[in-house]
């Protein structure tokens, strides 16, 4: 393990950003089930999508029927998903796309670790900020009944905490704003870190 040398390959983010004609980083979704990161995460990717940029979307449940099914929803598991999904984000970050990732992700150090791994100039954090009473009334996937029911432990908001980011660089209401002027705010902010400095 302490004998790792990595190779100096020669062809770097720098360009394959120049290939893709457009800088990469990680656009970090975070907030309770249902407050509408994957639904942010999709729409927003249709935008850039449209504007020929190159993304990926990493999302919780994907992430955890694959890569990492070994993990449960015990706050070390939860740590683990967490810092694991940040190594595979700064690979792809790496590799010159934009990536929409959509955690939970409910510890400020699990996000602190993440903008430590990608680089803080690769970094948006994105607040999605609805109120536990709109995600039990939205109850997409029906994960509230069953807290309520007694068949889930350890839910975000309930019986498991959610620390809020003290300062995102984007906050969304969904209460109080629609999908699509959400998506015009996190476009307004990114699209000058997507723009490459002319030499
Ligand atoms: N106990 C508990 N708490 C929170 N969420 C739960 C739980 N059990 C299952 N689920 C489902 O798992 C999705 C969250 O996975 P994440 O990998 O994003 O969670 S975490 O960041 O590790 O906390 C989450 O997806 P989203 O609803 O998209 O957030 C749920 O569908
Ligand atoms: N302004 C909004 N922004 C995002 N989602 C919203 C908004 N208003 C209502 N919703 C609805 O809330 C639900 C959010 O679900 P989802 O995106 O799966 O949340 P999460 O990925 O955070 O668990 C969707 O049914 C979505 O249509």
């Amino acid at each position: 393990m302490t004998h790792i040398i990595p190779h100096n390959f020669s062809i770097k983010k720098q360009e394959r950003n120049k290939l893709n004609k457009h800088n990469s980083f990680v656009v970090w979704f975070t907030g309770l089930s249902g407050s509408g990161k994957s639904t942010l995460a999709n729409a927003l990717e249709i935008e850039l999508y449209k504007r020929s940029v190159s993304t990926y979307v990493l999302d919780g449940d994907s992430i955890r029927k694959g890569l990492n099914e070994d993990l449960s929803f015990s706050s070390e598991c939860r740590s683990e998903n967490i810092r694991r999904v940040g190594e595979v984000a700064g690979l792809m970050v790496d590799a010159g796309i934009v990536v929409l990732a959509s955690f939970v992700s409910p510890y400020k150090n699990d996000r602190k670790k993440v903008e430590s791994i990608v680089g803080s100039s690769n970094f948006v954090e994105v607040f999605v900020n609805t109120d536990i009473e709109e995600c039990k009334r939205r109850d997409v996937k029906g994960l509230y009944k069953m807290v309520k029911d007694g068949e889930i432990l350890n839910m975000t908001g309930i019986t498991s905490p959610y620390e809020a980011p003290e300062n995102p660089e984007i906050e969304i209401k969904t209460e109080l704003e629609s999908i699509e002027t959400s998506v015009q705010k996190i476009l307004k902010f990114i699209s000058p870190k997507l723009e490459l400095k002319h030499e």
